[in-house]
């Protein structure tokens, strides 16, 4: 099935209030939308007879090899769209050598998530996202879940001081986990949170200073997810970030900020290779992560497809949605005469409406 095909099959065997869970984004949804169409915008130029015969896709990132340039990005409750959840997404992303980012809200603790994908490959990459908590003793006992797990990087959300508005889960009052679910790895916190989407930190006062301290606390490397302005990419490297990821969450938190891919350019500009430049949103096809490694990203993540994939037929669904997203990249960079990933290269896209 194609990535449109397993979408449709998830928006008609879901739960309409779970796939709006997932559909949707903050405000008008107008950053949602403009993150996809954002990509319509950007054209290749190949270059030719570069002699390249074989193509090697794989990527070191911090932590981490990936099979490929392709990442699954940290989604939320992903039992609430299939029965084996983050169990199914973490074989399934083991199996395509894809890097697992699993995330603080997960609906399977942190622990399990991880054997489920080493059960699969015993050396899969896992990287455990989490929010700074205002209490940095529940920052530092989720760091040591995800430690003792065997996580090998960690990503710190800091796009979302406050919780976005999304228009679609305050009409169907998605207010928090059906009953039976819960966000597993805030149970038994220090302060004993059981579980539930308030759990989730979400503070306006955290600055730097948290993430310094969250540094001090581990020796994992510590990607920063959610920026968009270059000034934030060279605070980040400032302050000893393994990485930055370019992102807009999707278009679910602030939703006057642009498409995350026209941030990226800036953003690697700035970084200047120091560290690797991830970018997510709106990534729907092979080409597209072409279009974002030519602006300087070194991988990106997938969010929603992943999960379509996931609610449609499991751990199979998100195969099919890595193998196509691998292949369809795999693709673009033979025709772009590539061999690698860094032959894709910032004089290979041009922007704008055209004619080009
Ligand atoms: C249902 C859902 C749940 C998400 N949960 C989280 C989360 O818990 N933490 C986080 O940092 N990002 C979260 N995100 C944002 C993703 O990591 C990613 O930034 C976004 O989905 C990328 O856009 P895409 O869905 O267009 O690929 C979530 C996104 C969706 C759609
Ligand atoms: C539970 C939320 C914090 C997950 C999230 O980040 C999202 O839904 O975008």
């Amino acid at each position: 099935m194609t990535l449109r095909a397993l979408h449709d099959r998830a928006r008609r065997i879901l739960d309409p209030v779970r796939y709006d869970f997932v559909a949707g984004g903050a405000g008008a949804e107008r950053v949602l939308a403009d993150n996809e169409r954002a990509f319509d915008r950007y054209r290749l130029l190949p270059r030719v007879l570069r002699g390249n015969a074989r193509r090697d896709t794989s990527v070191d990132l911090p932590g981490a090899r990936g099979a490929g340039p392709v990442l699954v990005a940290p989604t939320a409750f992903h039992r609430l769209l299939h029965p084996d959840g983050e169990r199914a997404t973490a074989r399934a992303a083991a199996a395509e050598g894809a890097v697992l980012v699993t995330g603080l809200a997960a609906t399977v603790a942190v622990g399990e998530v991880v054997a489920a994908a080493r059960e699969t490959v015993a050396d899969a990459a896992v990287w455990f996202q989490l929010s700074l908590h205002p209490r940095p003793e529940v920052t530092e006992a989720l760091v040591r879940r995800a430690e003792q797990a065997g996580c090998t990087a960690l990503v710190v959300t800091v796009d979302a001081p406050v919780f976005g508005r999304r228009a679609r889960d305050l009409r169907n009052g998605f207010t928090d986990l059906p009953p039976g679910y819960a966000a597993e790895n805030m149970r038994d916190l220090p302060g004993a949170p059981p579980g539930a989407l308030t759990d989730i930190p979400m503070s306006p006062a955290l600055s730097w200073r948290d993430f310094d301290a969250l540094l001090a606390a581990t020796a994992l490397p510590v990607l920063v997810k959610g920026v968009l302005h270059p000034a934030d990419a060279l605070l980040a490297v400032a302050h000893g970030a393994a990485g930055v990821v370019v992102s807009n969450h999707g278009g679910r938190q602030c939703d006057t900020v642009p498409a995350a891919v026209d941030c990226l350019s800036a953003v690697a500009g700035a970084v200047a290779g120091r560290v690797p430049v991830l970018l997510d949103g709106g990534v729907r096809r092979g080409s597209d992560v072409a279009v974002a490694l030519a602006l300087g990203a070194a991988a990106v993540g997938v969010g929603r497809p992943v999960l379509w994939g996931l609610a449609a037929d499991g751990e199979a669904g998100v195969r099919q949605v890595l193998a196509e997203l691998r292949d369809g990249y795999d693709h673009t960079l033979a025709l772009c005469g590539g061999g690698g990933n860094t032959d894709l290269t910032p004089d290979m896209v041009v922007r704008g409406d055209g004619p080009w």
